[in-house]
Parts: structure tokens; sequence; C-alpha cells
């Protein structure tokens, strides 16, 4: 078995981390990390874990913690993993973070987008960005991997394989997403009574997803993300001016014929087709009238956009099937 330990254990991607490492195989998890339900049984901060993982309360982390653990995870705010790493990496172990302090190439480009100095900038290069469907060649045996990003991760998948086709300064991308985006803290933003029968765009011009997209498609992106009045899930629709008449359904399909979790068809897809499951399904539309491809992207966000895409690096990681533990069939209706 392979001894796995996670940071932000009691957060929404910690949960999720549990539920997928619970009909894992391989992965066990032994330490779990959190801060302030530091001290409370596993079963009190995420009862729906209580029979998987009976003996097991989350902790405050010290790197003494991690003595006979093989794997780490971090799902944690971000700023917290470039404190953390230097003593991770000091110990050889396996580590996947998923918060967004190892994404971006570089810490200007991290400054500029998070508004605040990179507190580890000589470790940015050695880490490898986690998205397996564009970068599977670097991620299999790597040791440290930067999961990429909820939004991102539906967009780049929607447009990398159509990047050709299309004018990568003209990449336009709507996203709305479930409320579980924003983890569990209490805002007033994602309070039920502003959600409910609600659907607000934010973050105009400014989310800082679309630097990581513009790394992923080596262009230009304008960005808006939406929140959609739903627990989970990610929609979104991408543009882009084509060179010409091509057709991007046959380039996705294509694209990913051989790739377990992605699933290409001519219907629009739906979030709920993908709820629990580390599918994302895709479509693509070449408009003749405008001269743009279109291109949409459904995926749970804290599964293919999370805690799935997490797993689904750390199995590359340590050269065990890729598909392991997650499995590929959503929960409808
Ligand atoms: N939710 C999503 O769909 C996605 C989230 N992410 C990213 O993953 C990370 C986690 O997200 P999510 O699970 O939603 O967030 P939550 O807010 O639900 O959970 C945050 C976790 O971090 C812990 N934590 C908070 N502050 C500290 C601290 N100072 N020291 C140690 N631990 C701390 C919390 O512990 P405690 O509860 O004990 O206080 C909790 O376990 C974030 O970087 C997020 O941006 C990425 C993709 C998708
Ligand atoms: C709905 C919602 O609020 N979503 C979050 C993005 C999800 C996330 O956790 O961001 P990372 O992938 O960079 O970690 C937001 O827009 O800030």
């Amino acid at each position: 078995m392979i001894r796995v330990a996670i940071l932000g254990a009691s957060g929404f991607v910690g949960a999720e981390l549990l539920r997928l490492c619970a009909s894992h195989p391989q992965l066990q998890p032994v330490r779990l990390f959190g801060d302030s339900q530091a001290g409370l049984k596993l079963e009190a901060v995420h009862p729906q874990l209580a029979l998987a993982f009976p003996g097991l309360a989350v902790e405050r982390f010290a790197p003494e913690r991690l003595d006979g653990v093989d794997l780490v995870f971090a799902a944690l705010p971000h700023g917290h993993s470039q404190r953390l790493a230097a003593e991770i990496i000091a110990r050889d172990l396996a580590f996947v973070d998923l918060g967004a302090d190892f994404r971006l190439d570089t810490a200007e480009e991290y400054e500029t987008w998070y508004k605040e100095p990179h507190q580890a900038p000589e470790l940015l290069s050695r880490f490898v960005y986690g998205i397996p469907e564009i970068n599977r060649a670097r991620i299999r045996g790597a040791k440290l991997v930067a999961a990429a990003g909820c939004y991102p991760t539906s967009a780049i998948l929607a447009l990398r394989p159509l990047i050709e086709a299309i004018d990568p300064a003209s990449i336009v991308v709507d996203a709305a997403s479930g409320v579980s985006g924003a983890g569990k803290g209490l805002k007033e933003e994602t309070h039920f009574n502003t959600v409910d029968e609600n659907l607000t765009a934010y973050g105009l011009l400014t989310h800082r997803h679309t630097a990581e997209m513009e790394m992923a498609l080596g262009g230009r992106v304008l960005f808006t993300p939406h929140l959609a009045p739903m627990n989970r899930g990610i929609l979104a629709t991408c543009y882009g001016q084509a060179h010409g008449p091509c057709d991007p359904l046959a380039l996705l399909r294509n694209a990913y014929a051989d790739e377990p979790f992605v699933h290409v068809s001519e219907r629009p897809p739906s979030t709920k087709w993908t709820l629990g499951s580390n599918a994302v399904h895709l479509t693509a539309r070449y408009d003749p009238r405008t001269g743009r491809v279109l291109a949409v992207a459904a995926l749970d966000n804290l599964v293919k956009g999370a805690a799935g895409q997490m797993i689904q690096c750390a199995n590359l990681m340590l050269g065990l099937d890729e598909t392991a533990g997650l499995s590929t069939v959503g929960m409808c209706p």
C-alpha cells in the first residue's frame, strides 16, 4: 500500500480525495491535516466518510508527522503550499499540490495574478503542470506535480486540440461553476440566499485562472467565470476565431480517442453527466456565419477539476494504473 497524507483534509477537496481513496486499491490515507478542525475525528468533520476510515482524525500539520508517508496531497488555500513545500521535498516524497502556488511558470506571473510575492520562486520550475491529457509524459515519474485549476482544466481540454485551427489571441471562455468551487468557507457571495435562483458573473477581466489558460494555450484569453445555483459542476463555453473552415469535433475526437476520462460527442454536454466522476464531456462546432469555433466542456469541479485529477496524476507519478480508484461513471439524475 502507498501511505498518503492529506493537507486540507477537512475541506471540500480533502473530502473528495478521501472518497476516491476509499475505492483506490493502493492509496491508503494515514495522516489528515487541517486547521480549525484539527483535533476532531474524521467522522465529526466528514460524516459521509465515517465507515470508510473509522480510525482517522484531523491533526495540525508538523513535518515529523510525515514519517512513514509515501505521498502527500495538498488542497490548501493559495499561498500555503509554497511555505511548506521545502519540508516535503526534503523528505523526497511524491507531492501533488492543488493550490495555485506552483502552477505558473514564473514568480512574476504569480505576483501579477495573486497580488503577493511568491515565497519559494526557486521551486517553481521543479513542479510539472498537472493535466495528464496534455502533459502525461512529464507527469509520469515526476516527484512534484501542481494539479491544474478547475476552470483551466475545462477550457484547456476543450481548446488545446483546436489551437492550430484558431487565432490564439482571440480566445473567449465563459464558464459557470457550482458553488462547491468556492470551498466550504461561509461568505455572502456563496450564501444560499445569494446563489439560489441566481446566476452571477464575477472576477471580470481579473480572474487568476486567466493566467493558467494562457500558459497552457499559448494565447490571449478573455475569461469570465459565473456562479451557478448548483452544488458541483463546471460548464465552459469557449470561442476562438478560426483561420478558415474546419471540423473541430473531428479534431477533438482525434486528440482524445485513447483518453480514458474524455468523452467527445456531438451532443452538448451537461454538468450532471459528470457528477462524482473524473469524466470530461466535450463537443465543438465551426460556425460558418461568424467564422468562429465553439467548444463546450462539462466536468465535476471537485473531481476532474480537483481531487480526481490529483489522483490521476499520482497514479502516473507512482507507476500505477492511471485509472485506479477513478470511476468513470457519473451520477445522474
Ligand atoms: N473546490 C474546488 O472545486 C476546487 C478547489 N481548488 C483549490 O483547492 C484548495 C482547497 O479547496 P477547497 O477544499 O475547496 O477549500 P476548503 O475551504 O473547503 O478547505 C480548505 C482546507 O484548508 C485548510 N486550511 C485552511 N487554512 C489553513 C491553514 N492556515 N493551515 C493549514 N490548513 C488550512 C482547511 O482546514 P480547516 O477546515 O480545518 O480549517 C481545509 O481543510 C484551494 O486552493 C482551492 O482553490 C482547486 C480546484 C477546484
Ligand atoms: C465558484 C468559485 O468561486 N470558484 C473558484 C475557483 C475554484 C478554485 O478553487 O480555484 P483554483 O482551481 O485556482 O484552486 C473561484 O472562482 O475563485
